[in-house]
């Protein structure tokens, strides 16, 4: 049995990944604002300080995998704060127990966001580490209204999936042995999504921002299924990837030839 961290737990794409891994015979220890095993606030940087302490208290100093699912999609400077430092500081923090697995591996969820327009002032911002600097920038962004605040959601999936692909091959992860993935998923029909979804009006703005050309929204345990693959032992190789599961939106944005 291996032991599982994942963050987000309480809803959605978290709660069914959690479902699955324990479904699977695997030991799951979920953390989130509500209905987790650990209740944590991972928007600040005390929050995230204490949802360590009690992850590396619960699972006594041994973690073979990490799953962070948790974040949200609001035109707010809090958007970053949580899916971008939600979980890399987090992870940083749960290195040392994670190198004491045989086989630690770890998967974030970025999004296909992550290929929308976005800040790249902020997206710099947050890949320097600068959470102030950061949090300033989207702030401002959140002040211009809606339509611009909104960068926040893909300049924060932006910068975890560069992060992702930065970091994957540094002593601290590659040199421990760690994979590490993220998987960047379409529309998914979950409480982030099910109000928008839930009338034609709503699903037609969605649509006409996230081409799909399977033509159908995915189920949180669709994505649930690619995380576990990713975090198993079977994957010893795939690293510093984002793997967008997203019914064709990332062939539609950038088409055929992104190694030019
Ligand atoms: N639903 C989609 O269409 C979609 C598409 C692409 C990416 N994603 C990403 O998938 C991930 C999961 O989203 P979901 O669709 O399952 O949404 P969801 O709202 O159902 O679940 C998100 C979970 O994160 C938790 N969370 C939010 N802020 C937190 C905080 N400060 N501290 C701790 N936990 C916090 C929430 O309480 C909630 O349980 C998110 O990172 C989201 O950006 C979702």
């Amino acid at each position: 049995m291996r032991t599982y961290i994942v963050t987000g737990a309480g809803s959605g794409i978290g709660m069914a990944t959690a479902e699955l891994l324990r479904e699977r015979g695997q030991k799951v220890i979920g953390v989130d604002l509500r209905g987790a095993e650990i209740t944590a606030d991972l928007s600040t940087p005390e929050g995230r300080k204490a949802a360590i302490e009690e992850t590396l208290r619960l699972s006594e100093g041994k973690i073979d995998a990490v799953i962070a699912a948790a974040g949200i999609s609001a035109p707010k400077a809090l958007t970053v704060a949580v899916n971008f430092f939600g979980v890399t500081q987090y992870l940083e923090g749960l290195l040392p127990a994670l190198s004491q697995s045989e086989a630690p591996r770890v998967a974030v969820v970025s999004s296909m966001a992550s290929l929308q327009p976005n800040s790249v002032e902020l997206v710099d911002a947050l890949l320097s580490g600068d959470e102030d600097a950061a949090l300033a920038i989207g702030k401002s962004l959140e002040e211009q209204g809606p339509r611009t605040g909104y960068l926040n959601y893909p300049s924060s999936k932006r910068a975890l999936s560069r992060w992702v692909r930065r970091e994957c091959i540094t002593p601290a992860w590659a040199g421990a042995g760690i994979p590490l993935n993220a998987v960047a998923p379409g529309t998914v029909i979950t409480n982030m999504t099910r109000e928008m979804l839930s009338t034609e009006e709503g699903r037609a703005g969605v649509d006409a921002h996230v081409p799909m050309p399977l033509n159908y929204h995915s189920e949180a345990v669709v994505i649930a299924k690619l995380l576990l693959w990713l975090t198993s032992e079977e994957n010893t190789h795939v690293t510093g990837q984002t793997i967008y599961i997203d019914g064709g939106a990332d062939a539609s944005l950038r088409g055929d030839d992104i190694w030019s």
